[in-house]
């Protein structure tokens, strides 16, 4: 089993004409001096944001034709197999998405046993255009996954927007994707430095947002003392996040498991789940904490969904 090197991974998503492939330019100026790869996605049959790749890389693959997180996920799994054939290992895999796709899918391959052997997903940024992205959130769920999705949001696009709205929409980002990191860029240019992945505190229950914003995005907060039966709690989050993927775009947070000393570290992001043991509570009275985020989430409804993986109080 491979994991004491493995390639780190960033992953660039954002609605198209976000400013990806500017951000991405930006940010592979600052990766000099070390093996850098670019896997760049485009629906259409022609590649045109390969051509814009101006910083000095190691090697591009172009994904033409479809999205890697559904018609090409294949090819972006030979891609990365490819990869590791190389001579010489990359340091680092650049991924720019399609504007339309959905990140949570590319997400769970990073996830996949013998994927993560190799490859670390360091971080998953989206790139926001300031300019249009409340009409965005509206005429297409896949950027509200994307925002959902996202370790690090990046503002595009500032240059005209007056701070006011500025402050507006940073609130409302942050109000639709708590336990990401949100920052700025001018000119489409951003720091290496806020793409290191930080884990932020949990939301308390005043950060969570009401549904009434016109893009329906929001947080709710699940909290309870109350152990899970494990078994019960994975085949309940499978089915409802395979069965409303448009709804419920990402779940974060740690639960406590019936019978066990460990506390578990869920995620979700669309439809793949991933647990695992995250060591012992430090706490005396262990209680779950979830963050959910999605479309148009009621919070009685999530207390109901969980309802039936939840053991008697020990
Ligand atoms: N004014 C302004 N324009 C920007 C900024 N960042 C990018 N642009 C412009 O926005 C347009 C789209 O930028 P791209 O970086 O190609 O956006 P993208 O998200 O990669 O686009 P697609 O691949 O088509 O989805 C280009 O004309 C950029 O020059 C910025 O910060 N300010």
């Amino acid at each position: 089993m491979e994991r004491d090197n493995p390639i780190k991974v960033y992953i660039i998503t954002g609605f198209l004409g976000a400013g990806k492939t500017t951000i991405l330019n930006s940010l592979l100026q600052q990766f000099t001096g070390s093996r850098n790869i670019v896997i760049e996605n485009e629906v259409g049959k022609v590649n045109i944001d390969a051509g814009l790749i101006d910083a000095k890389i190691d090697q591009l693959y172009e994904l033409t034709g479809g999205c890697i997180c559904c018609s090409l996920d294949n090819d972006l799994l030979e891609v990365l197999g490819n990869i590791l054939g190389q001579e010489q290992r990359p340091d680092h895999v650049f991924i720019e998405t399609t504007g339309i796709a959905d990140a949570g899918n590319i997400i769970g391959m990073f996830h996949l046993p013998d994927v993560q052997r190799h490859y670390k997903l360091e971080s998953t940024v989206c790139v926001v255009d300031a300019e249009n992205i409340f009409e965005r959130l509206q005429q297409a769920p896949e950027t509200g996954k994307q925002v959902a999705a996202a370790d690090v949001i990046i503002i595009n696009k500032i240059q005209q927007l007056p701070v006011p709205q500025l402050v507006y929409l940073s609130q409302q980002l942050e109000q639709m994707n708590p336990l990401a990191f949100i920052t700025t860029s001018e000119t489409g240019t951003v720091s290496r430095k806020d793409l290191q992945f930080r884990e932020k505190p949990f939301p308390g229950k005043e950060a969570v947002a009401p549904v009434k914003q016109p893009h329906k995005i929001n947080t709710v907060l699940f909290e309870s003392p109350i152990a899970f039966d494990l078994n019960m709690f994975v085949f309940v989050l499978d089915f409802y996040c395979n069965a409303y993927p448009d709804q419920l775009y990402r779940i974060k947070g740690y639960i406590r498991a019936y019978n066990s000393k460990e506390k578990m570290l869920v995620q979700s992001t669309g439809r793949y789940l991933h647990i695992v043991p995250a060591g012992e509570w430090e706490d005396a009275n262990p209680s779950s904490t979830l963050v959910f985020i999605g479309r148009a989430l009621k919070s009685a409804t999530i207390q109901r969904m969980l309802a039936p993986a939840q053991k008697e109080k020990v």
